[in-house]
């Protein structure tokens, strides 16, 4: 009650007719004021006083105080401080904007005003899935009626954003993501939509969205290795129009980690599952910034408060707020929010909404209004009642269940009047498409040029070699690793020799060290990519660089980090075991491990940008690699491998690695003759008994002479160049 007395503002919670206005919702002031109804409170009170509301979410609530003779009055206490940095920002953010908050709200909120700078209008929308054409057709072979099935997500639905912060709000299932992706040109393959769309007056396409928009997934999936502004950075370099200078850029990240509340994280790392970094929120800010950066008109979020606690989702909301409202010299950002069940104070903050129920939109506009539009139909909100939980309450048919076994269902045609009724209750939407033609002028004139083509390698090709850098346990633990299974291999087939004996073992060490770094490095690729995969669909969903840019920048970093570990592992192997002592060799043996690891790696990429999950790749990458492995030219010579298998055969890799690394360590290889040892070799190779005196003769018994070091070389890096076109094509068309 003192707060009341102290304060200048009035407001008026009666009616003309001097009862309580039962559904109040400050439209004199900011503040927001819950319903009352007329059973709990028979006795107007006439004129109350309030502060004046510097904070728009202040919320009055009135008591029936038992005892009482008058209404107690109460002010809820103010909305919970906001995180130190953010709160500074908002302080600043309010001081330096001298004109009230009602006043600046409703300029945002008309669609005429020059600071609103997007107007998104849709007519008719109507949103289904498609079944996947080879489906179909193999359906009809089948049978001759077979008709595409489609399922309708959205209904014939028409309406306008029209700048402010709006909530696209309804229950699970009721089509908030379609309706977002729609709007945002990021529908599903499988989907489709007819009807029309048009942004500041005109049709749109994706490709001139993402140069205006923004969207935040509801999933916050970002590098974990980088630090918030290392992200921020990249995202800068790769976004912002190339006549940026470096400064400029590094300013624009600093505005934005500022406007954000994250300065004081800057240098923090994002964090991945083995290394915790930053909080759900600050990642979730963290992704809204990566958007602000090339300061959009438009953005969308999708559930931008799931995962979030209610402190840190009410911070996030108030931050969007202020961007929906914009600074006094910035246009403001038209954002859309889908969220499902907001808390009162985040309801709060939305300018208006679309409350969509199965693929129909039950309401539309000022979220103030909302109120009065559902006491109006005759659901007002009771009181204490959070009035997003209103909402959806009443538009969602009550399910008796344990907790609630009163509830009595709707039948079809009672929640069919309850539909009627909210839509009589609201005034009809004029959809106007040609809405915001007027802004569109200058925002064509500005759309931003991202960086070239090579510019877009350099970028990636560092931020990955920095990521690297940061898994440097990672690659210290393969060298490591490398290093002990080289001096194993070498140990056990230590200092081979030339005797006859050696014969038997020198292709099994070969075929060993070829098999141990073919697989190494596929093992890696296997369980990575898929992850990188999705945050790369993401960021060229963005529009922040060529799916072609990435591949070369992946392709040049991986290889120079995967490089070291071959090259360890030829040197120690191949002087421990005392292959042939010669240079030419040794090098030519270091080049058919290399290129064996690479080609494995390779492999391993393709099948993971075709198969897209891990779980699929894990399920086709070992079956593959058992193939390469019997087909590999050491259990079965090629010499003897049947007509009927030769194609498989053609397309191991490994054989092409190992006859390669034999070929060169027979060459020239001179024999000592040894009696045991003869009968030994006799009998493996079903020969008569005879001293083997030199490695080409070997190479004629298994058959290796049909081909050369150049022709085993030459096909790996054909092999290499396949792989790679087809992992290119799976990460360049393959999109969902
Ligand atoms: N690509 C798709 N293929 C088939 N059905 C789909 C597809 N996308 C959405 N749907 C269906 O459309 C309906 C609406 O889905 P949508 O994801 O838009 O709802 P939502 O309101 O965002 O739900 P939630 O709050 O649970 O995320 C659901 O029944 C969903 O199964």
């Amino acid at each position: 009650m003192k707060e009341f007395e102290n304060s200048p503002a009035k407001i008026d919670i009666t009616n003309i007719d001097g009862q309580i206005n039962p559904s109040f919702v400050g439209s004199h002031t900011d503040y927001q004021l819950q319903t009352i109804s007329e059973e709990e409170y028979p006795k107007p009170s006439g004129l109350l006083r309030g502060t004046s509301a510097s904070n728009s979410s202040f919320q009055v609530l009135y008591e029936a105080a038992a005892g009482e003779d008058s209404h107690g009055i109460t002010f809820a206490p103010p909305p919970p401080a906001p995180s130190s940095a953010f709160a500074h920002n908002q302080q600043q953010h309010h001081q330096s904007n001298d004109r009230p908050a009602h006043e600046r709200q409703s300029s945002v909120l008309d669609p005429m005003s020059d600071r609103v700078s997007t107007i998104l209008v849709w007519q008719n929308l109507v949103v289904f899935t498609r079944e996947d054409e080879k489906k179909l057709c193999f359906k009809r072979c089948l049978s001759k009626n077979a008709q595409p099935k489609s399922k309708r997500l959205l209904h014939n639905v028409s309406g306008a954003i029209t700048g402010g912060l709006w909530a696209v709000m309804g229950p699970s299932g009721s089509g908030k993501s379609t309706l977002l992706n729609t709007l945002a040109c990021r529908l599903d393959v499988n989907t489709t939509f007819t009807g029309e769309m048009r942004l500041n007056g005109a049709p749109y396409d994706n490709a001139e969205l993402k140069r205006i928009a923004g969207y935040v997934m509801q999933d916050d999936l970002l590098n974990g290795y980088l630090t918030v502004e290392e992200t921020l950075m990249y995202t800068a370099e790769l976004r912002l129009p190339r006549t940026f200078t470096n400064e400029q850029r590094k300013q624009r990240v600093d505005e934005v980690l500022d406007e954000l509340g994250l300065t004081h994280a800057r240098h923090d790392i994002i964090g991945v599952q083995s290394k915790r970094g930053i909080s759900g929120s600050e990642r979730k800010r963290v992704c809204v910034g990566m958007q602000l950066l090339s300061r959009p008109q438009l953005l969308f979020l999708d559930e931008p408060t799931t995962g979030l606690d209610s402190v840190t989702a009410l911070d996030l909301l108030y931050i969007l707020h202020a961007l929906a409202h914009g600074k006094s010299q910035d246009k403001a950002v038209t954002i859309v929010c889908s969220i499902h069940q907001p808390q009162a104070k985040i309801f709060n903050l939305f300018d208006s909404i679309v409350l969509l129920k199965a693929g129909h939109i039950m309401y539309q506009g000022s979220r103030k209004q909302s109120i009065e539009v559902f006491r109006a139909a005759g659901f007002p909100c009771p009181l204490f009642t959070n009035p997003a939980d209103h909402l959806l309450d009443v538009i969602t048919p009550p399910k008796p269940n344990q907790e609630n076994s009163d509830a009595i269902p709707l039948t079809i045609e009672q929640q069919n009047s309850v539909d009627q009724a909210l839509i009589k209750a609201q005034p009809a939407i004029e959809i106007d498409l040609n809405m915001g033609l007027n802004k569109r002028v200058g925002q064509m004139a500005n759309l931003p040029r991202n960086p070239p083509w090579h510019k877009q390698i350099r970028i990636l090709f560092r931020r990955n070699l920095q990521e690297q850098y940061r898994k440097k346990i990672l690659i210290i633990t393969s060298v490591f690793q490398t290093i002990i299974m080289a001096v194993l291999i070498g140990t056990v087939f230590l200092h081979i020799g030339t005797s006859q004996t050696s014969i038997l073992r020198r292709q099994p060490v070969l075929f060993f060290c070829i098999i141990n770094q073919g697989v190494f490095g596929a093992l890696t690729v296997i369980n990575s990519f898929p992850v990188e995969r999705t945050l790369t669909l993401r960021e060229r969903a963005a529009g922040t660089y060529f799916a072609s840019a990435y591949f070369v920048a992946k392709i040049l970093s991986d290889t120079l980090v995967q490089l070291p570990i071959p090259i360890v592992f030829s040197c120690v192997v191949y002087y421990l075991i005392g292959l042939q002592p010669e240079a030419a060799k040794f090098f030519i043996f270091m080049i058919f491990i290399i290129l064996c690891s690479v080609t494995s790696t390779s492999m391993a990429l393709m099948i993971s940008a075709l198969c897209r999950t891990t779980a699929l790749s894990v399920t086709v990458l070992p079956m593959l690699l058992e193939l390469t492995r019997l087909f590999g030219g050491f259990f079965v010579p090629p010499i003897n491998v049947p007509g009927y298998l030769s194609w498989i055969d053609a397309l191991s890799y490994i054989k092409y690695a190992f006859v390669g690394a034999a070929l060169n360590e027979l060459e020239g290889l001179r024999l000592n003759c040894n009696g045991v040892a003869v009968t030994i070799v006799n009998a493996t190779y079903n020969i008569t008994a005879q001293c083997t005196t030199n490695g080409e003769a070997l190479i004629k018994l298994r058959g290796y002479e049909y081909i050369n070091i150049g022709g085993c070389i030459g096909v790996l890096l054909s092999f290499i160049i396949f792989c790679r076109f087809w992992a290119f094509i799976g990460v360049r068309f393959l999109k969902h």
